[in-house]
């Protein structure tokens, strides 16, 4: 269960997504991106963009129902990528691992890649960009909005 949050805002997607298309630029050329749905759509578009690649498949897993995990299961898989041999996977976070594991055994050619990486599935990642420990949270700006907070000395809390 997380204990803090680690908000990411639209700004800080962006810059951390090129980031890591930096670091995938002589991993490359790749001849698509797949995409994990949801979460690595944006990702992969702003990858796409950035690594001047046009091809984009998606591969859908249900893992979570918002923080809390049921049975996994693909309900779409990718159908234009082959064992995933010269192509990159892109996804939002890998945190237990779960998504991850299922993915690679469906494209076990392609080269994964992440935003953010917890400790547990780091090792399933062939490229990130930033850590966060297992216990933080992450919040997407699609998942968020700006909203109003009282003042410290009126009870308002800002999360850590
Ligand atoms: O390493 P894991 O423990 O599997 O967690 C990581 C996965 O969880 C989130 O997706 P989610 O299942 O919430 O679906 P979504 O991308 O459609 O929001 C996230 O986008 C990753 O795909
Ligand atoms: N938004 C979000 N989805 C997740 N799925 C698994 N871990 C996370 C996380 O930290 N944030
Ligand atoms: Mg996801």
């Amino acid at each position: 269960m997380a204990n803090r949050y680690f908000t990411v805002s639209w700004d800080q997607l962006h810059r951390d997504a090129r980031a890591l298309a930096w670091r995938l630029l002589d991993k490359g050329p790749f001849q698509g991106v797949v995409a994990i749905t949801r979460g690595g759509l944006i990702p992969a578009a702003i990858i796409a963009r950035e690594l001047d690649c046009r091809v984009i498949e998606t591969v859908s897993v249900v893992t979570y129902d918002e923080e809390s995990m049921g049975k996994p299961q693909v309900v779409k898989a990718p159908v234009a990528a082959g064992d995933g041999t010269g192509w990159l996977l892109i996804d939002d976070l890998v945190d237990t691992g779960t998504t991850a594991k299922i993915v690679r055994a469906l494209l076990p050619g392609a080269h994964f890649a992440t935003i953010y990486a917890k400790p547990a599935a780091k090792p399933l990642v062939d490229s990130f960009v930033t850590e966060v420990s297992q216990d933080t949270w992450i919040l997407f700006p699609w998942d968020t909005e700006v909203q109003f907070v009282p003042p410290i000395a009126k009870g308002g809390v800002t999360p850590a």
